[in-house]
């Protein structure tokens, strides 16, 4: 069969994935299936079971209120008047078949026999007999018919209990017995259902057995000494079809789960492979965002940002390079990221030698050995200094492995910035900045964020400039979108660097060059201005 199916699965992987999926969907359902119809099972059993509890509580209660009154007679015994008052009580007691009076163990008188010629003997002993002076006679054979009843007697007067009792709730699939006795003393007498059903198999409330396909439950209630047991077989108690159901859907979700991943995997397979072919065909594009000093705004480095619009929708870099760097593509992106930095803005880099572009890297590209030769090598054929390309790293990549210290170390070695990018978003733990040895922090936005409102955090942001002084890094406050924002940082007694919407928008490389050039034309005015104030000329 197996062999048969192999060629199918062969050329419909999809086929085999769905078939798996909803083959466990299925099982689970099913297992599922079962164990909420064994719950339901069991909620039914136990409500029959509490029936019959309350059915023989008042049975049994009845039962020995008749006693009693027939106990109390003021009547000569077995006269016509004491009669007279049993029949009476008959009437007035449900389940009770007969009430008669003893005397040496020989019922003399009773309401269906009257007052029989011959006496009618009483078992000699009684199996069970209670505390208060009942005596249990389960199964005594009738004088009067062919059945066998439940006698209760006490003093000079038993009950016999009707056989039939409990013939309205009988119920399929469910059997049942009823003891009655001394609960703590464990002695039982079976006073009513089926035969074989051993003794309680509990002296508490509550008891579940499931043995050879019969569930079972015992239950005991000590005021009354009743205990009920009620089995089945478990394979007719609730309905298939709610298993059934349970399973088909389970099989239905597994289904559709396995088509789910099949088609998140082609999603995430295609979008890698339009990945590859953009990078290939160089359709991915850079932005470049300003830096500035936040004291006089001056624009001093900018980051370089990937864009990907494929087939006019817009691809976040956080998508892309997650799934990049999970395929291990990450190092490709960030060598197109390179180049294109080369391309647009070597010569403004080359014009600008304190003029900084950073780029981002991720964990994967300190790993690979290949990387800093190849910056090195880009940056040297076009004579850009490597103090100009300053490198971004986000926390959690930068708190990764030793690999990672080590690759630090080593930009740094070559001359690079390294910058601790989103600072504050994953592993601040502020002592581990020592131990990374990086040259500046990029304090995430989300703290740029809190200040000037209420928020907690804006506590936190003193306290991380705090530290970076005193570790001796730069800062950059990322995400600056407000004037109230860049007075805060402004105000500060250190030299802050400032990043976002306030200062510009992640813009091409020509307009960011345009506005270096009118920053350069600004500086070159007010220095000519300078020279040519009155009283500063020379001489
Ligand atoms: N709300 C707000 N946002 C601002 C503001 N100023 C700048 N931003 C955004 O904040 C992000 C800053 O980049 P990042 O923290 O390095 O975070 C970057 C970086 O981790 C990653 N990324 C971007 N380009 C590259 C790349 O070339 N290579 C690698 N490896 N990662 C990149 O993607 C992340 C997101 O980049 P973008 O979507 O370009 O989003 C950019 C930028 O557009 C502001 O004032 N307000």
């Amino acid at each position: 069969m197996i062999d048969r199916l192999r060629p199918i699965f062969r050329t419909s992987p999809i086929l085999l994935v769905v078939l798996l999926t909803a083959l466990v969907g299925g099982a689970f359902g099913h297992v599922l299936g079962n164990r909420m119809r064994m719950s339901s099972d069991k909620e039914d059993m136990t409500t029959y079971s509490n029936q019959l509890m309350t059915h023989a509580t008042s049975v049994i209660n009845a039962a020995k209120g008749a006693l009693n009154i027939a106990n109390a007679s003021p009547y000569p015994f077995c006269s016509a008047a004491e009669i007279e008052l049993l029949r009476n009580i008959l009437f007035e007691t449900r389940n009770v078949k007969d009430i008669g009076r003893i005397r040496d163990g020989n019922v003399v008188c009773s309401t269906i026999l009257g007052k029989p010629d011959r006496h009618v003997r009483m078992p000699r002993a009684a199996p069970i007999e209670l505390a208060d002076g009942l005596k249990v006679y389960p199964d005594v054979p009738l004088a009067v018919s062919n059945t066998q009843a439940t006698i209760l007697s006490k003093a000079n007067s038993d009950a016999v209990i009707d056989p039939r009792a409990f013939d309205t709730l009988q119920e399929a699939p469910y059997r049942f017995a009823v003891f009655y006795g001394d609960i703590d003393a464990q002695r039982f007498g079976q006073i009513f259902g089926d035969k074989g059903a051993g003794s309680p198999q509990s002296s508490g409330p509550e008891a579940w057995d499931l043995q050879d396909g019969i569930l079972r439950r015992d239950s005991c209630d000590s005021r009354s000494g009743l205990c009920i047991a009620v089995w089945a077989d478990a394979d007719a108690l609730g309905t298939d079809n709610y298993v059934n159901a349970i399973t088909a859907l389970g099989a239905a979700l597994g289904a559709l789960g396995g088509l789910g991943w099949i088609d998140f995997r082609r999603r995430d397979q295609s979008l890698m492979a339009r990945l590859s072919r953009a990078l290939a065909r160089e359709e991915l594009t850079l932005v470049y965002q300003p830096v500035v000093d936040v004291a006089d705004e001056r624009i001093v480095a900018a980051e370089a940002l990937i864009r990907w619009w494929s087939n006019g929708d817009f691809i976040p870099p956080d998508v892309f390079i997650a799934l990049a760097e999970q395929r291990g593509m990450a190092g490709q992106i960030t060598r197109y990221v390179l180049d294109h930095v080369i391309q647009e803005m070597g010569e403004t880099l080359r014009l600008h030698r304190d003029f900084r572009i950073t780029i981002n890297v991720t964990a994967s590209d300190l790993n690979d050995p290949k990387f800093l030769a190849a910056i090195e090598e880009g940056l040297h054929y076009a004579q850009i200094e490597p103090e100009q390309i300053g490198i971004e790293l986000t926390e959690r990549s930068a708190a990764d492995s030793h690999a990672a210290i080590e690759g630090i170390a080593r930009l740094r070695a070559r001359g690079h910035s390294v910058y601790i990018d989103d600072f504050g978003t994953g592993y601040s733990s502020l002592s581990y900045l020592g131990e990374l040895k990086v040259d500046a922090l990029k304090m995430d936005r989300a703290f740029t964020r809190t200040v000037g409102t209420d928020a907690v955090t804006v506590s936190i942001v003193p306290q991380i400039i705090d530290m970076a002084t005193k570790h001796k890094l730069a800062i950059v406050a990322e995400g600056i979108e407000t004037e109230a924002q860049a007075a805060y940082f402004r105000g500060l007694p250190v030299r802050i660097l400032g990043q976002g919407w306030f200062y510009g928008r992640p813009v091409s490389a020509p307009r960011l060059i345009k506005r270096l050039e009118q920053q350069d034309g600004i500086i070159a005015l007010r220095k000519h201005r300078k020279k040519n104030r009155p009283g500063t000329q020379a001489g």
